[in-house]
Order: C-alpha cells, then structure tokens, then sequence
C-alpha cells in the first residue's frame, strides 16, 4: 500500500504529496487524514496521509517511520477544503492543514547529537553526553553555546551525528482514579487496630462509605489528608485498586449556569429566522444576511436556528470575534445547550484547545461556539454556520494562510447543503452590497428587542469645547450626565478609542518622534516598566530624558491612554467607582472576566475601557456611554478608515438604553463634521452604505474591485525595489484592459526589521490567471539563488494595504 503524503516543508518545490509505503503492519488502519512521521532527506517531519493508492510511479520508496493518530483528524471534507484553500490563498498545503488543527497538534522537532565513535570523544566532551548517548542540541546552545563548533566539527569527522525527533505537543490529560477492589480485605484491615496503618484506615474507610464506584484520587487524599505512597500500599496489598484515566481539562468547570429556555420571538425576530428556517428545513444552501440593529435580539435568532439544526441531528458552527468571546457570550450558548456545547477561543491553554477540539472529532458535541479558526471545527454532518459582527476585521487572518473566516464558511455551507448566517449591526460593505444584488437573503432585523427608541446621541466638538476654557478631557455634557447618572444609580460605559492613537514620545520643541531603529513606525510608550516599544519588532529602549534631536527637555508622552482618563476621572468625579479594562488589566487569566462580573452586579458606575468593552456587551442598567476620541481612526492610511469609525461608533453606542431605562450617548472629537461620525450619530446605516460605496465606486476600491497585493522585502532598498519593478513589468503585460496596476511604491511601513519593503497593488474585478501569475513571480525568484534573501508575500483579496 502507498500513502501521497504531504510533508512538514513549506516552500515552493515541495507543495505536493510525495509517495511513500505503509509498513504491512498499519496497512489495515491507515487513512487518509492521519498524522505521520516520514523519512526526508537526513530528517524526520510530520506530514499528513491525503490518499491511499496501490502503485507508485516512484522507484525506491521509503517506509512511513510511524503513524501518529489511531483516527484521522483531518475528515476527507477537510481535505479537500485544505486544497481549495491552498490555490485561493496562495499558500502551501502543510501551511492549511496545520491552520486547521489545534496548536498541540503541530509537531515539533527537536535536533540531538549521537555518539557514532566513543573512542574519538574528547574527554571534556563525554561528560555532558547522558548515558543514553543522546544530547540536546539546544541544550548545548545554551549551557555550553561555545563548544558547538567543536561538537560540529565532530559531526563533520564522523565521532557524532545529527539526528532529528519529533515532539508532538498534543498530550492528554490523565487523572488517578481509586476504588475498592476486595471488600473482604478491607473489612478486616478495618477491623485491625493498629496504629501504623492509620492512614490507610481512613482511606478504605472514606472509600467503603461511599457507594461503590471509581474516585478520584485527588479528592480520596485531600479528604482523608493521605499521601499517594498510603494509597499505592494498600494497591500493592490488592485492596484497592488505582487507574489512570483520560479527562478532559475544563475550562468551565465548576461554573453555575443557568439554563435558558427559549424566548418567544417578536414578530421581527419572526420575520428574520423564517429564511433561515427555510434553508434548514429544505437542507439548502443560501448565504444570509441579518442586519438587525444593537439589541434587537440577534443573539436569540441564532440560538432558536441553531435549535432547528440540532432538532435535525445535525451540528452547528458559531463564530464570534475574539474580543467578544466573553463568558457572558459563552454562558448564553452553554445555558441553551448545555454539554453540548465546545468553546475554541485564544484565551485557552494550549491543552484546553485541544480537549475541547477532540470532543467536537468523537462527536461529543454538536455546537461550536468560537473565534476565526473554529470555522474548521472538524463536524462531519454540519447544519448551519453563523458569523456574528460579521464585519470584524479578525475574521480575516493576516498571515499564511490568509483565509477569511466568511470564505471558509460559505465553501463549507456549499459541500454540506447548508446556510451560512452572517449576522451585523453594521454590515461590512462587501455583504451588504452582495445582499443588494440577491447573492445573499437580506434579512433585517428594524427595532430593538423591547421596542426602546435607539439612545439619543450628541456630538461635542472638543475644539468648542476648549475655547470655552475647558481643558479636561471630559466635555460639559458629558460631565453633566456622568453626575447625573451616579445620582439615579445608572451606569456608564467610557470608550477610548485607541486604535490609531499614536501613543507616542514626542518633543514639543522639535517635533522629533521616537522611531524604531529596525522598522519605519513609531515606538509605543508603555508606562509600565517606563519603556519605548516597536510593536514591530520587540525593539524596546528607555525613555530618553532629553530630545535625541534638539536636546530639549520638553519631550514627553503624548496621546492619551486609559490610565490617564482612570487618573482623571479620580480628580473631577471622586466619588464614582470605575472599572478599567484594557490589556493591562486584563492580561491575568480570568480578569476579564472578574471585571465584567463586578460591573455586572453594579459594584462599579463607570466601565472605562477600550476596543473590549466595545461589543456584545448586554447590561440593563447602562443609560450613559461617553466616547472619548471619536475621530483618531479617520486618519489612518486605510481605504476602510470611513466604515471601520462608523461601525465603531455604532456599535459603542448600541451598549446604551438596551432594556427598560432609556439611553444617551455622547461622542466627542475634533473632527465631528465626518459623514462616518454624523450618520454613526443618526443610527442611519443605509446612509452611510449609499455614500461610503459612492466613493468607493469613485477610487475604485473593494467591493467594485479586489486588491491584489504582492510586497516584496529585503535587507537591501535597491533588490527590493529591483525584484518589484520587475514583477510589475511582468503583470503589466498580462493583466487586462479592466485592471489597475498601482506601484511599485514603498509600503505603508517602509522597513520592517530591517527589511526594506515595496509593493505593488493590482486592482481587478476579474484576472483569472493573477493567482498563477503571483506563484509564477514567487517561483522564479525562488530560483533566483541571487536573490536568497528576497521575501515576497502574494494575497488574491487583501483586506488591508499595511
Ligand atoms: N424575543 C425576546 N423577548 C425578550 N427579550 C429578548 C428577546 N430576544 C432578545 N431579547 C433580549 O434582548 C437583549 C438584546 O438582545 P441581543 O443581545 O441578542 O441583541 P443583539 O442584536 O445581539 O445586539 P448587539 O448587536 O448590540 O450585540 C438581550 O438581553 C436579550 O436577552
Ligand atoms: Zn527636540
Ligand atoms: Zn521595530
């Protein structure tokens, strides 16, 4: 039997499977979508089974060193998603397959040293080898990093050699499990009056009262103050008997939640599951739209369409962006559908990942509640894929492979007959306009859930405000209202838009700017160890005590951050409580969570925060939510600067006046006049879409064009400038009439780690060979020895220029 494996080797010549033979040992087991170690070239790499065949055209055929799963992991649909996938992304196979899977599951390889020849073994040099004869490699760099060249050179006369091993991360977690294993036995150690078997007394006692079953270990020693030795005694005796079993670790252990029965829908919510319902019912395949505004009971429509699917026994997807992903989203799916439910999200440990991943392969759960990746959440008999705050920017990932979560899932909804919902308050343009023109269902969602008016919004120009005499950061009214609402008890949410807000050292004499040495960006000042980072590259150095440029001491921090709004807010409204959250506060596991809950039961009247506390948020009693620097992002040299600050804006402003008390808001900034802020302000989304796609339309930007983005970067300005004018001169005599051809120009960030880059941007709305022309440019400068230390990255349907 041969296997076509694909290889743990990402780079151009090598994306294809390569054959090699089953030992006849495996031959019954093996299948497509297993992980194995091969044999290539001096080193051993994990690769995945993609077929199984009877012949091979290749001669001399190397055995498969070892299978690593007793099942696939990867289903035949994930297998032939991962090919799609590679082509629409331009990435490697392996690079998709690994995407797709848990972190633990990627192996990685570790180097040893072996002794060949004992005899040759220069004294100082045998003592550090273990008995086993095998050294780490990169145990030699760092405990003895100045012989490694007397080791290599040892490599290269024949004393030692180089092998390679695999570590596969994916480890289970097993727990001890005691039980009664001879009642008579035990009866009569009992009955015994020794003193020096005290404790394994109390063990058997602890045990003989419980009814009979399995324990865990853990517990039996905490109860009877045992040690694990007392328990492995009475093992030896044959009285008990200890297992070790697998458990899942997890991550919601130990919580109350509530179950929630599910609500009778208003007759909007009606009107917006009834196509979803359609497509279920009918196992169809059809792309929907819900466009409902903040709190008209999104969230409640997907759970009822996920009910649909699993009355139907079949599975369901819910994704939902990173920062949203919080314990009050999860509790609303796992208060529906209980144990049925599996949660994939970053904030969990690599182990947890994994556990929860395993359960949705054995088909332990059928609902999927998580971010980006658990698009691929291995179901073999999905249902339903919902996207909410379907605009998300994290829904696309920004490196290899680039996929958009909304691609992965449509591609899927296709294969299994099923819908795909993408849920917003404030669509991305590119799924409104394709709703438009009928290649989604548009289903909207007009009113709030308890028929609340939208909250009231008013825009304060801090110019205005400043020529007044008022210097803080807070705006009169909004001053007012803070008052007046630590007075009816109310809450307030307090949003600092960071995004874009160059938290940067600045001289006020000169205007120097602190850079990163290595990339063409500014270093981000972090208060905490009083230290200037590239966010880049790592790079950090001290603040410096006068300007490097003019030698003035007026250089200082500038921008403001929440530590400093949290700092004033102490000074002008003392007597109110606040919660801060932002990544400082909330980089401790859990404390995003504690945070949440605190304001939840009202220990606190003010939640000051930043892009976490713009989303999904859901509590009755806040009537106030203040924005701080509306307008920062506007600046950014990004096409989507306009729809990123409308749906921001939105979105902030939907936490107000969700329940019975109504809501305010106030945004502030200093270019108020912004149709993106003024239309924000006016809840009116089908304004904005008219006027946003009208330029759009007029700079030929997404959705009237794809971008297609090559950058190229090197060490050396005049090679990278050198291999971009060439690619350009190579699309340009190809692309069509239709297409635009911007650059070669220097990238937004120009250096990178010390990379120099450029790039050039293809505006199309059909090329269907530009892919092949991307791998055609990669491939020959890939062979280009000359230009070894080229990179170039290719994207199809960049969502970004940076
Ligand atoms: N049919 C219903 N009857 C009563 N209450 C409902 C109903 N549907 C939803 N709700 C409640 O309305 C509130 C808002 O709903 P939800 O959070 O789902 O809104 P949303 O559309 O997701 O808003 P956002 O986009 O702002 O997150 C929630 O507290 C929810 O429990
Ligand atoms: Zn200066
Ligand atoms: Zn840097």
């Amino acid at each position: 039997m041969i296997a076509a494996i694909v290889v743990d080797v990402p780079s151009g010549s090598v994306n294809k499977t390569f054959d090699y033979k089953v030992p006849e040992q495996w031959e019954k087991w093996a299948e497509p979508g297993m992980r194995v170690i091969v044999p290539f070239g001096p080193r051993k790499l994990q690769g995945f089974i993609l077929e199984l065949k009877n012949s091979s055209d290749v001669k001399g055929l190397k055995n498969i060193i070892e299978i690593l799963d007793p099942l696939p992991v990867l289903t035949s649909e994930l297998i032939e998603l991962g090919q799609w996938l590679a082509g629409h992304t331009l990435s490697f196979y392996i690079t998709t397959y690994q995407a797709m899977l848990p972190a633990a599951m990627k192996a990685t390889y570790e180097k040893f040293f072996v002794v060949l020849k004992q005899e040759n073994l220069p004294e100082h040099l045998a003592v550090s080898f273990p008995r086993h004869g095998e050294l780490s490699f990169n145990e030699v760099m760092k405990e003895f990093p100045d012989q490694l060249n007397e080791y290599l050179s040892l490599v290269k006369s024949g004393t030692l050699d180089v092998i390679y091993k695999v570590k596969d991360k994916a480890n289970k977690k097993k727990v001890k499990f005691v039980s009664i294993l001879n009642k008579e036995l035990a009866a009569e150690l009992l009955k015994e009056n020794q003193k020096k078997a005290e404790k394994q007394r109390a063990v058997l006692s602890e045990l003989l009262y419980r009814p009979p079953g399995d324990y865990l270990m853990q517990d039996i020693l905490v109860e009877t103050g045992a040690s694990l030795p007392t328990v492995q005694a009475l093992a030896k005796k044959g009285i008990v008997q200890i297992e070790e079993k697998e458990v899942y670790r997890d991550p919601y252990k130990g919580r109350n939640i509530k179950q929630s029965e599910p609500l009778p829908l208003t007759d909007n919510q009606l009107d917006a599951i009834k196509p979803i319902l359609n497509s279920i019912e009918n196992d169809q395949h059809d792309t929907i739209l819900v466009h409902g505004v903040t709190g008209s009971g999104k969230t409640e429509v997907y759970l009822q369409s996920i009910q649909a699917v699993l009355d139907k026994g079949k599975e369901a997807i819910c994704l939902v962006p990173e920062i949203s992903l919080t314990p009050m989203m999860v509790n609303r799916f796992k208060g529906r559908f209980g144990s049925r439910v599996a949660v994939l999200h970053s904030g969990l440990s690599v182990g947890e990942k994994y556990d929860e991943w395993r359960k949705i392969l054995r088909k332990e759960v059928s609902v999927v509640v998580g971010a980006r990746s658990a698009a691929f959440a291995p179901f073999t008999n999905l249902g339903i894929v919902i996207i909410d705050e379907e605009h998300e920017s994290s829904y696309k990932q920004e490196d290899h492979p680039r996929y958009h979560a909304r691609d992965v899932s449509i591609w899927r909804g296709k294969y299994h007959s099923c819908p795909i919902v993408l849920g917003s308050a404030t669509p991305s343009l590119e799924a409104y306009a394709r709703a438009k023109k009928g290649r989604y269902i548009l289903s909207e969602l007009k009113s709030r859930v308890h028929s609340n008016p939208m909250p009231e919004v008013k825009i304060v120009d801090m110019r205005e405000e400043l020529k007044s005499g008022n210097r803080s950061m807070f705006s009169n009214d909004l001053m007012e209202m803070m008052k007046d609402g630590l007075k009816k008890r109310e809450q307030t949410v307090l949003f600092l838009n960071r995004r874009g807000y160059a938290s940067f050292i600045l001289c006020r004499d000169c205007g120097y700017v602190a850079e990163c040495p290595h990339c063409d960006i500014s270093l981000t000042y972090h208060k905490r160890n009083a230290a200037l980072k590239c966010h880049y590259c790592g790079y950090q150095e001290t603040i410096p005590s006068a300007c490097p440029s003019c030698a003035s001491e007026h250089i200082r921090f500038f921008g403001t951050g929440t530590q400093k709004v949290e700092e004033e807010l102490a000074k002008v409204l003392p007597e109110a409580r606040v919660i801060r959250m932002d990544v400082d506060t909330t980089s401790k596991k859990g404390s995003h969570e504690r945070l949440l809950t605190a304001f939840e039961k009202e220990e606190a009247d003010i939640l000051l925060g930043t892009q976490m506390i713009a989303k999904g948020l859901d509590f009755p009693k806040v009537t106030l939510v203040g924005i701080l620097a509306a307008d920062t992002m506007l600046h950014l040299p990004d096409f989507r600067a306009s729809e990123k600050t409308f749906q921001l804006l939105t979105q902030v402003s939907g936490r107000a006046g969700r329940h019975e008390l109504e809501g305010k808001v106030i945004i502030q900034g200093y270019d108020t006049e912004h149709y993106s802020i003024q239309l924000a302000s006016q809840h009116d989304y089908h304004s904005f879409y008219d006027y946003e796609m009208k330029t759009r339309k007029l700079h030929q930007y997404p959705p009237f064009f794809y971008l297609g983005l090559l950058t190229f970067s090197h060490p050396d300005l005049m090679q990278a400038v050198d291999a971009s004018e060439k690619a350009a001169s190579f699309l340009s005599s190809r692309l069509s009439e239709q297409s635009i051809m911007l650059g070669p120009v220097t990238s937004p960030i120009a250096r990178i780690k010390d990379r120099y880059r450029y790039q050039v941007m293809i505006k199309y709305k059909n090329e269907p060979e530009l892919g092949n022309w991307f791998e055609e440019i990669i491939f020959h400068f890939q062979k280009d020895k000359s230009m070894k230390d080229l990179q170039i990255t290719a994207e199809l349907n960049a969502q970004t220029l940076m």
